[in-house]
């Protein structure tokens, strides 16, 4: 038989990680009342057992969604990461099992624009290194490579969301900013696109990194990267902790080469604020370190828990898709009156003939449809009368290519 409509009662929503109240609460607006929350990341196994039964689950960047996860989380429909990036989640196992998965591209880039500024001001003056040593009882009053941050050059790179506002709000207060990004970008104000992260780094006072993390990401910063900055520039790295090599970093600090460092991000972060923080860096006064906060202001993760959980709604809702990472996204209409019909497939040749010929051959009645598809799926929603919907579904269940199909009442 093929499978109903779930109801909002039955659907089980696991949010990890202390994701914001507003998202429980935008969730309880919208009827789903079946929500467990943890404040930290689970332990794998613990994940496994948690995500068994969960029908969407929301995490923030620390929890890793594997192929492993995802092998037990048999019920899953869409993952919501509360956060931008979602190289905590293999895409390419949720996509191969139809699960949508879903981001905040915007809700946090101000918060860590802020911290960047902060922490540019406070490591050209210095003040990193100086409030250690008052904190152990030193006095350390100089202006000696203590700088105003106006007229300096600031080096952003990866030009997207948080880079643009950081080159705004540098630029509002006096800084010289020139980006490098792999595509061509439409500089804001009188920011300047540079062609290699070379001349960059060899022209930035303070590198800023908002890249992604991809493989042509990693460790884009290593030793011979930190020898093309001048002696005495800052590095800070609010990105993901894969970018820099941390220990290339611990050298050029411990050399003097750099003058100080921001870092937020870290190759190996710990899991709960139980645990301890490992670090070469430790050791440096003249950094801050941060436990992975760019993002974690409660302006930030309130609009972030209403912006995710209103998309985990939709698309429980009414199957919209609308800036889903790995998913076609489709933007549907209210379906009252019919039952719709959502179908992801393998995106190969031939299945929506195979659809429609399904729909002909027992005369199913039809009153829209919709279809997008990526590189790797098709997801197409079809509206019908009520009476067809069991058996249109189980008919769509049946052919080749389908990697799940539900119906939405
Ligand atoms: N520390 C924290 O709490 C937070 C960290 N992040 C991290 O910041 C990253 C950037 O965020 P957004 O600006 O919103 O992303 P975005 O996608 O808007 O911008 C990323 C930019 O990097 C560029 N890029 C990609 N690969 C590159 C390469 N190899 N070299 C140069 N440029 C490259 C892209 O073309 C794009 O312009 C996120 O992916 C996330 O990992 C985001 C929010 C909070
Ligand atoms: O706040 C978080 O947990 C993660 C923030 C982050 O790194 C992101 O948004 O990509």
């Amino acid at each position: 038989m093929a499978p109903k409509s779930l109801e909002k009662s039955k659907i089980r929503i696991l949010l990890l990680e202390g994701v914001h109240p507003s998202a429980v609460e935008t969730l309880r607006m919208a009827g789903y009342e079946n929500v467990e929350q943890h404040q930290k990341a689970l332990a794998p196994e613990e994940l496994r057992q948690a995500i068994s039964d969960a029908h969407f689950v929301g995490i923030r960047s620390r929890t890793q969604l594997s192929e492993e996860v995802f092998d037990a989380a048999r019920k899953l429909i869409a993952v919501g990461c509360f956060c931008i990036g979602t190289n905590q989640v293999d895409l390419g196992a949720a996509t191969r099992r139809g699960i949508a998965v879903f981001n905040a591209p915007f809700s946090n880039t101000r918060s860590v624009a802020e911290l960047v500024i902060a922490e540019a001001i406070l490591l050209l003056r210095g003040v990193a290194a100086k409030n250690a040593a008052a904190h152990r009882g030193e006095w350390q009053k100089s202006a000696v490579d203590a700088y105003e941050i106006r007229g300096k050059r600031l080096g952003i790179i990866g030009y997207g969301n948080i880079g643009m506002q950081l080159g705004v709000i540098a630029e509002s207060m006096g800084m010289q900013v020139q980006f490098y990004d792999v595509i061509s970008k439409l500089p804001l104000g009188n920011a300047r696109q540079l062609p290699s992260l070379e001349q960059l780094l060899a022209q930035s006072d303070i590198v800023s990194l908002h890249v992604p993390e991809t493989r042509g990401t990693r460790n884009m910063i290593a030793a011979p990267q930190l020898a093309q900055m001048p002696r005495g520039s800052i590095l800070i790295n609010a990105s993901r902790g894969t970018v820099v090599d941390i220990d290339a970093l611990a050298q050029a600090l411990r050399d003097g080469h750099l003058g100080g460092a921001g870092i937020d991000v870290f190759p190996v972060e710990p899991r709960s604020n139980a645990d301890e923080f490992q670090s070469p860096l430790r050791e440096f006064d003249n950094t801050f370190l941060t436990p992975h906060i760019g993002g974690s202001t409660v302006e930030a993760q309130a609009n972030i828990g209403m912006e995710v959980a209103e998309k985990l709604v939709r698309y429980s809702d009414n199957g919209t898709t609308t800036s889903s990472v790995n998913f076609p996204e489709v933007a549907l209409p209210e379906h009252e009156g019919c039952h719709r019909l959502l179908h992801i497939h393998h995106n190969v040749p031939g299945i929506m003939s195979a659809i429609n010929q399904t729909f002909s051959e027992n005369n199913v009645n039809v009153s829209a449809q919709f279809l997008q598809t990526n590189e790797a799926v098709g997801y197409v929603v079809i509206d019908v009368d009520a009476e067809y919907s069991d058996v249109a579904l189980e008919k769509l269940a049946n052919i080749d290519g389908t990697i799940r199909s539900r119906v939405l009442f």
